[in-house]
């Protein structure tokens, strides 16, 4: 049988290629700023209380570095922690939840496009 390692990258591109790609384009995204860095529990009232999973593209980056996805579906379940975290805090209307809406529509169709 095909061992686990004998299914690793072939010059193809593997489902961490994927995960590197996509991440590098929601980093560089004019609408990521509120998604970039970790929020700050002591400078947001609440913040600490209501969400229960912080997330954010810097500890993506992180996580990806030490191996930590098994497959594109365990990093794809952190991007969308991001964006659930951001519709629970923000208003749709407000400057921030706006940008979460528009960075999560940017993913699924970037996802979509790199799997077809
Ligand atoms: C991804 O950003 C977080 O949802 C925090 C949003 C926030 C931060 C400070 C504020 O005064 C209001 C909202």
């Amino acid at each position: 049988p095909v061992s686990k390692k004998a299914k690793m990258r072939d010059g193809g591109t593997d489902e961490l290629d994927v995960c590197q790609q996509l991440l590098g384009e929601l980093e560089t995204h004019q609408d990521a700023w509120p998604f970039l860095k970790p929020v700050n529990p002591k400078s947001v009232p609440g913040y600490k209380k209501v969400v229960k999973k912080p997330m954010d593209l810097s500890t993506i980056r992180e996580k990806i570095a030490n191996k930590q996805y098994s497959c594109l579906e365990s990093f794809t379940d952190d991007v969308n922690l991001v964006f659930d975290n951001c519709e629970r805090f923000n208003e749709d209307d407000s400057e921030i939840g706006k940008a979460g809406h528009i960075m999560r529509r940017f993913f699924n169709k970037r996802r979509a496009e790199l799997l077809k």
